[in-house]
């Protein structure tokens, strides 16, 4: 499978490919279903603005030995062997040769058990990833809606003025947890869907793109998607399904 592939221009050097058939259904299957019963998944802690929250989705965090440790909103997840996971190895060697000029040496990877768990808006901009990660994100299971937006513009207009903001101020938060990505908010997104997957909202100063991820595809945000956007998972009450998926990283370990 794979090959093919979307590309999306977001100006500045960053951008977006999108792998919509990047597993077979056979692998795919397989692949959900073994990390499902495998991984040992946890339901961490996180720290926002100094109050414990837990986290709305399970995590579980595969890295080479000796890599500088990763942390974000205040929890440092435990690190587990590639060795102990081949369906892990199966899935990096497949990424691997779809983007052949990027290496991962750690891979996130987050269940979402239900329509209720979700990934509050966020960037992956640690210090260790370096300026202009390149993020590899493979999805299987239920398909889920992934938005991406300009950071530093936490309200785009949908079309000017015949909508509300897509998403109030207050949730002006750049971190993993979030309880504030509201009904409204999801509510006003919606609508303006359209057949192809992915939408471009507003002008430069609003921008906002929406992906439905599919079983078995494979995302890539590279360049400076991290500096310059931020994206997140939303709750949805009606995709009721599991959705597993894995967010391979290249952690720089030279001094
Ligand atoms: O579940 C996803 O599609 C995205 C997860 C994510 O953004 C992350 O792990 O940093
Ligand atoms: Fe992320």
């Amino acid at each position: 499978m794979m090959s093919t592939y979307k590309h999306y221009d977001l100006g500045n050097n960053s951008s977006l490919l999108y792998f919509e058939k990047f597993l077979d259904g056979k692998h795919a299957a397989e692949y959900l279903q073994s990390l499902d019963s495998n991984l040992p998944w946890t339901r961490p802690t996180l720290t926002i603005f100094g109050r414990k929250c837990e986290q709305p989705r399970e995590t579980c965090y595969v890295a080479d030995k000796g890599l500088p440790m990763y942390k974000y909103s205040g929890y440092q997840p435990v690190v587990h062997k590639w060795d102990d996971y081949p369906v892990l190895k199966s899935i990096v060697d497949a990424v691997h040769l779809a983007l052949p000029s990027d290496k991962f040496n750690s891979v996130l990877i987050n269940r979402y058990k239900s329509g209720n768990d979700y990934a509050a808006w966020h960037a992956d901009d640690e210090k260790l990833y370096g300026p202009t990660p390149t993020i590899a994100s493979v999805t299987l299971g239920t398909e889920r809606e992934f938005l991406i937006r300009r950071k530093g513009n936490k309200s785009p207009q949908i079309n000017s003025n015949t909508h509300k903001p897509a998403v109030a101020d207050k949730q002006n938060i750049n971190n993993a947890f979030d309880v504030l990505i509201t009904n409204s908010a999801q509510q006003t997104c919606k609508p303006k869907r359209k057949s192809c997957d992915v939408l471009t909202v507003g002008k430069p100063s609003g921008e906002l793109y929406s992906f439905m991820l599919k079983h078995g595809s494979l995302f890539v945000m590279k360049g400076y998607t991290q500096r310059d956007w931020e994206h997140c998972v939303p709750k949805r009450k009606r995709a009721s399904g599991l959705r597993i998926n894995l967010t391979f990283r290249y952690i720089n370990h030279e001094r």
